[in-house]
């Protein structure tokens, strides 16, 4: 077991989803995995292993913001051995062309700052996503009918952001989406030669104001599972 992580060595496999939400990574298990055990409950952020068509697979969650899935991407990466790890999210859409309920496929992951920023100094990294994975996860979404957008997200350090000239930016540039997590665990996997992705599903736009009932909330984050399982086991 590690600080943050409860698990005995062995109970994490190499494929790990990373969910913000612990109550999605027990969703996630119950629905999508067989055998699934709970491995980690370690301050409330569950974690369970099982297996999805015969792959070993463990779900736990991230927590929001950088700092708390740097915590669990270090441990669960350096500790645990996780080879492959998929964030599976919510964001905020940021052009018109996205729409709420589409799925984001996020190929790199801009940020003002992220927990790595010490190591960086002037350097300007890139974080960005394992190319095999994104790719395997378009054909996924494509299967099954899902209107999905692979580019730049941002992943911000906050939430109540109320900086109208980074939204501005961001959009300027192409951005689609912001959330909070994306661009350290794609920095962590470079910096530890593991694969990473972000698969996004829209639950709120940030120029239309919609947001994703809660009653939709479950189907669009089970075909984010099913597109993460699938780009990893393809
Ligand atoms: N900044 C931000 N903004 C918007 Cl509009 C979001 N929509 C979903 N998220 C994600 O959901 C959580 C915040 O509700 C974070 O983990 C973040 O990754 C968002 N984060």
């Amino acid at each position: 077991m590690t600080i943050h992580i409860g698990a005995e060595p062995g109970q994490i496999a190499e494929t790990v989803l990373m969910p913000g939400d612990p109550y999605r990574a027990k969703w996630a298990a119950e629905t999508f995995l067989e055998g699934a055990e709970l491995v980690n409950e370690v301050r409330g952020m569950l974690g369970f292993t099982g297996t999805w068509k015969g792959h070993r697979v463990t779900i736990q969650g991230s927590g929001m913001g950088m700092p708390s899935l740097s915590i669990y991407a270090n441990e669960l990466i350096r500790d645990y051995g996780a080879k492959t790890l998929i964030r599976i999210g919510s964001c905020g859409a940021m052009q018109e062309k996205v729409a709420i309920r589409d799925v984001i496929l996020a190929m790199s992951a801009t940020s003002i700052s992220t927990p790595s920023l010490s190591f960086f100094k002037e350097v300007n990294f890139a974080p960005t996503a394992d190319f095999d994975l994104l790719r395997k996860a378009w054909d996924a979404a494509q299967a099954k009918g899902i209107t999905t957008h692979t580019g730049g997200i941002y992943s911000a350090d906050v939430f109540y952001a109320e900086r109208p000239d980074l939204d501005e930016v961001m959009e300027r540039h192409g951005i689609l989406a912001v959330e909070m997590e994306a661009a350290e665990l794609y920095t962590l996997a470079a910096r530890f030669g593991v694969r990473a992705l972000a698969v996004l599903t829209v639950s709120d736009h940030l120029k239309t104001h919609e947001a994703l009932p809660s009653s939709d909330r479950e189907k669009s984050f089970g075909d984010m599972v099913e597109i993460a399982l699938e780009a990893a086991f393809a």
